[in-house]
């Protein structure tokens, strides 16, 4: 079944295998992978760990994009330097901007003429937006999209999960989340959904001593593979709380980073995907 709805510029074409109706992409967009970075709720480095995939990925010579689908709360361009960029568009549709490595990016701080003005829309409006960045952004070639989902597990990711084709969902937790079982919201949200889960992630896991590198529990023992293993889902590795990490974000300028922390979710799209 073909429907097409151009009120919001919007096309859907056929459903998955629970009904769900499924939106295009523009034509000039060849997207071959969608990953979508979840987190139970706000604030656990979501879109740290959406950034260095991009980036670790773009390294190993993949073209990647990231879709920030974080409307309300974006933080995509600023981890990258791009705060001042402008997407321009043309009948075709939107073109990304692209960062020093060549990633491209769509978020709507691209689009607001003053970035500090936050976006007060309802559900609906901004789960169009985040349609529309899948349907008239001209993505062209990638290997992989990123999604940097917003947070929770509310009306706007359920909306996005039912619209977009996704292939896969990667879950980032913090260690409370994780005791606060938060995770598994998210969780069985993308389950219900039946969008594969490809696995999770730990950030801000431990902290490293700057004196002699010992590993410290801040949050006590880590239960992130415990909870992984529970779930039935690859544990893809912890982040530590890294400075470093926080400095380079602060400067936009991710795209310097080198650590390994984020190698094994990058060894399974590779092998999966
Ligand atoms: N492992 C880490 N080490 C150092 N700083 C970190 C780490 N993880 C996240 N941060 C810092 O915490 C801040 C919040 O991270 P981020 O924006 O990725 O969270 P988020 O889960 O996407 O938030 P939201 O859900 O509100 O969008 C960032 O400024 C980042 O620099």
């Amino acid at each position: 079944m073909k429907e097409i709805s151009k009120g919001n510029q919007e096309i859907c074409a056929g459903t998955d295998s629970i009904g769900n109706l499924k939106c295009q992409t523009n034509e000039l967009s060849n997207i071959k992978k969608t990953v979508a970075v979840l987190s139970g709720k706000g604030g656990v480095g979501k879109s740290l760990v959406t950034s260095l995939l991009a980036v670790m990925m773009r390294r190993k010579g993949y073209d990647v994009g990231i879709l920030d689908a974080d409307i309300t709360g974006p933080s995509i361009p600023r981890m990258f330097g791009a705060d001042n960029y402008r997407v321009s568009s043309s009948e075709l549709g939107i073109y990304p901007a692209r960062t020093h490595n060549d990633i491209r990016i769509m978020s709507i701080n691209l689009l607001l003429e003053k970035k500090d003005m936050p976006v007060i829309w309802r559900g609906p409006l901004i789960a169009g937006a985040v349609k529309q960045f899948w349907t008239d952004v001209i993505w062209g070639d990638l290997d992989y999209l990123f999604f940097d989902m917003p947070p929770g597990t509310g009306d706007v990711p359920l909306t996005v999960f039912q619209s977009i084709p996704l292939d896969g969902i990667i879950i980032v937790s913090s260690p409370q989340d994780l005791v606060a079982l938060i995770v598994k919201k998210a969780y069985n949200m993308a389950k219900t959904m039946n969008i594969p889960i490809l696995g999770i992630i730990e950030n801000m896991s431990y902290a490293i001593c700057p004196e002699c590198g010992r590993h410290i529990n801040i949050f006590g023992e880590s239960k992130a593979e415990k909870v992984a293993e529970e779930m039935g889902i690859p544990f893809l590795g912890r982040l530590p709380v890294d400075p470093e990490l926080a400095a380079l974000c602060d400067q936009g300028m991710i795209e310097r980073f080198n650590k390994d922390y984020v190698d094994d979710c990058i060894d399974l799209l590779e092998r999966n995907f």
